[in-house]
């Protein structure tokens, strides 16, 4: 079975806009795990525009399931992950100025680079992962970086998804493919949505985990809409 790990990038997004603590991130963690989720993911920007330092060491302390960190090894990130040790870190080669993430790494030009932060990780116990594009190639360049997990980016799955799904999901078949041959195991995020995670959880043999934040979140208020306008008209009766 295919793990759920909850992003909760969004909730810091929302919280820091008034400055105060609500929503109270820690809270929706545990919320979250109370209601299924299988991890809690968190994607700490050298900005901290939503996710704060402190708020990975507070969520260490209180997350139960599985703890997974995604960023930029730069050297601050590699300090916080190797302090607090979650259970999984996942490599993502973001620019300081890019919105979100949108790349994947080019694990042939980065294989010393690579090689040498996934040594450290493991070393510590940690289990490590490397967000990569679908394409055979980086998936071999990941396997040489001694990784355990790929993730593989899914933002061109989700924005084909809507028009040709078939289309969408072939390069992940076939570097799902390829990672199952060589052993590296795969989780995937990035654009997943209720929409779209059915099918590419049916077609991805072997997917261990998903970690999904920005859909997720925005369908969590959609869903929620009707019932809290209701709650606040019978306030007012
Ligand atoms: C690695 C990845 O795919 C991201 O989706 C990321 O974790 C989300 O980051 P933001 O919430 O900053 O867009
Ligand atoms: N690793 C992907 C992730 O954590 C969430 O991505 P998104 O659902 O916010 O696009």
């Amino acid at each position: 079975m295919t793990k759920l790990s909850v992003n909760v990038n969004k909730i810091a997004t929302l919280r820091n806009a008034r400055g105060g603590n609500v929503p109270d991130l820690l809270k929706v963690a545990r919320d979250l795990e109370d209601f299924g989720a299988q991890g809690i993911t968190i994607h700490p920007r050298p900005d901290e525009r939503h996710i704060k330092y402190q708020d990975a060491r507070d969520l260490k302390q209180l997350v139960t399931t599985e703890f997974n960190i995604e960023g930029n090894p730069i050297t601050k990130f590699i300090d916080l992950v190797l302090d607090i040790k979650p259970e999984q870190v996942t490599l993502v080669p973001d620019s300081v100025d890019a919105i979100t993430s949108n790349a994947g790494w080019n694990t042939i030009k980065y294989k010393d680079f690579l090689t040498d932060v996934i040594s450290t990780f493991k070393k510590a116990g940690i289990r490590t992962s490397i967000f990569v594009d679908p394409d055979p190639k980086m998936v071999e360049g990941a396997k040489i970086t001694g990784t355990d997990r790929i993730e593989l980016y899914t933002e061109s799955y989700a924005d084909l998804f809507v028009k040709n799904k078939e289309k969408a999901i072939e390069p992940f078949i076939i570097a799902a493919k390829r990672a199952n041959e060589l052993g590296v195991e795969i989780n995937a995020g990035h654009d997943l949505s209720l929409d779209n995670i059915e099918y590419f959880a049916k077609n991805i043999p072997n997917l261990k985990e998903v970690s999904i934040g920005h859909a997720l979140i925005c369908e969590a208020l959609y869903l929620g809409l009707e019932n809290v306008v209701n709650m606040y008209l019978h306030r007012l009766k």
